[in-house]
């Protein structure tokens, strides 16, 4: 997970959500941040000064893997999904290549989990990016921590492997069609 020696800085689009502003959900039907999930993890991410984010999740007793306890792979999703929307302040749709996840701490079902992530390099189409989740408030302890490998992909991605039913759904909402247009029309 170490960036080449070649890689370089990751630049924020001069069109990125301002400092602070709510990214909002790139699919209604995401697990990690689409609200039509009932079970999912209703991620909200606010946009770093940099190309860097901040997000919270409350797990809940859906997200249990141990009684009392949340899911690793849970926790991994939320660290995921949170590294995912980096892009956002890009301009790049990008897909998970690589995750690795550290779990430090157990974290109990009512906790809220801080979570900020950042990109620490950019190669070519691939994206580096390393995140934490504290407990107790955005400056406690560290729970989990993961870097992950980011690979940049088009539109097609999407269009030429999802499954048609909910494609043709996606590409009917006008909304949805926007935001993932916005970062051609805008490379
Ligand atoms: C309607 C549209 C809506 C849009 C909504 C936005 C959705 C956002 C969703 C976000 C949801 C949250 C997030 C999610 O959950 S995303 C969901 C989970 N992820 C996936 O499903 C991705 C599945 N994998 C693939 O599709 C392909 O393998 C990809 C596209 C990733 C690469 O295949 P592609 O054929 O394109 O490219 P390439 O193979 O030439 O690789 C390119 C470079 O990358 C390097 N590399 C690749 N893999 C790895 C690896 N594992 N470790 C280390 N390195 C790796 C590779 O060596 C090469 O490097 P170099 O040789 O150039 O140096």
């Amino acid at each position: 997970m170490t960036p080449p020696s070649g890689a370089a800085a990751a630049v924020r689009h001069p069109d990125a959500p301002a400092p602070g502003e709510l990214l909002g959900s790139h699919y209604e039907h995401c697990f990690g941040c689409g609200g039509a999930q009932a079970h999912g993890l209703h991620l909200e991410v606010r946009a770093g000064e940099g190309v860097d984010v901040t997000a919270e999740f409350t797990v809940r007793p859906v997200h249990q893997g141990a009684p009392g306890l949340a899911h690793g792979g849970v926790l991994s999703t939320a660290l995921d999904e949170t590294m995912g929307s980096l892009g956002w302040l890009m301009h790049m749709i990008v897909v998970t290549g690589h995750l690795e996840t550290d779990f430090v701490r157990p974290v109990p079902v009512g906790t809220v989990l801080h979570l900020s992530a950042a990109v620490t390099a950019v190669d070519g189409r691939k994206v580096f990016t390393r995140a934490t989740g504290r407990i107790g408030g955005p400056e406690g302890p560290v729970a989990v921590r993961a870097e992950a490998l980011f690979i940049k992909v088009d539109v097609e991605h999407f269009t030429d492997h999802g499954r048609d039913e909910e494609i043709q759904a996606a590409m009917a909402d006008p909304d949805q069609v926007r935001r993932a247009r916005a970062f051609e029309v805008n490379p």
